[in-house]
């Protein structure tokens, strides 16, 4: 289920000053840079490297924020330009009883965690952030996957695709790894990366046109 989403306000870094908004996608994702030009969007790309080490026991809402957060951040500061500017972050992650699933490290890693996610349910977190001059808006949205059973074989044949590393949990939903779900409720952009109403609330709130859906 799509739980409700919640919108923090942290102090932001000030930015140069200006009159035009440009978006920043602080992302190399390929699915969010389609999601977003899904939506008409045009933007630059400036992709973030951050720490994304996951203590255990720290909630997985609050990690995908801080984590989503720090991408933002990490841009925003290297950026120098006259008018204002809208950074773009998120963060996605795959909760499996407050046990973080991130992009699996090999093959045998992410056989793993296939076996883990086999017949259950579990909750992909994505963490949206839009920073600007003024503040930071974020935002955490939960959809929650159930799996098939999986067989070895299923698993091998998922693998065998190999669409897998790149990816939290070492899924894909919206390509070959759909074939393992048997069920979503809440957000399917959510998973792939971009809960889509919930940017679209965070770009506007951040000066961001986007045409009425
Ligand atoms: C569960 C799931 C995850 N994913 C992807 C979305 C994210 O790109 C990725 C999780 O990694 P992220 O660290 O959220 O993002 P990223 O490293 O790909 O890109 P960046 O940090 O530059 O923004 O997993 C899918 O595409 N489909 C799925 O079904």
């Amino acid at each position: 289920m799509h739980r409700s989403a919640r919108l923090g306000r942290h102090p932001g870094r000030p930015l140069t000053g200006g009159s035009s908004t440009e978006l920043v996608l602080a992302s190399q994702s390929p699915r969010r840079h389609e999601l977003l030009r899904g939506l008409g969007l045009t933007f630059r790309v400036e992709p973030a490297d951050v720490d994304e080490s996951w203590e255990r026991g720290e909630d997985p809402r609050a990690y995908v924020e801080r984590v989503a957060i720090d991408k933002a951040e990490k841009v925003a500061h290297l950026l120098d330009r006259d008018g204002g500017i809208c950074v773009l972050a998120a963060d996605t992650t795959v909760d499996l009883d407050d046990d973080i699933l991130a992009k699996p490290d090999d093959d045998a890693h992410a056989r793993q965690m296939l076996e883990a996610l086999s017949g259950r349910a579990h909750q992909v977190h994505t963490a949206v952030v839009g920073w600007t001059a003024r503040e930071a808006i974020a935002t955490v949205v939960t959809t929650d996957v159930t799996f098939r059973t999986l067989t070895d074989a299923d698993i091998d044949w998922y693998l065998g695709i190999g669409e897998h590393l790149d990816k939290a949990g070492a899924y894909g939903m919206q390509t070959a790894g759909g074939a393992l779900v048997e069920r979503i409720d809440g957000s399917p952009s959510n998973v792939i990366g971009l809960p889509l109403a919930e940017t679209i609330d965070v770009l506007r709130a951040c000066g961001v046109t986007v045409a009425r859906v």
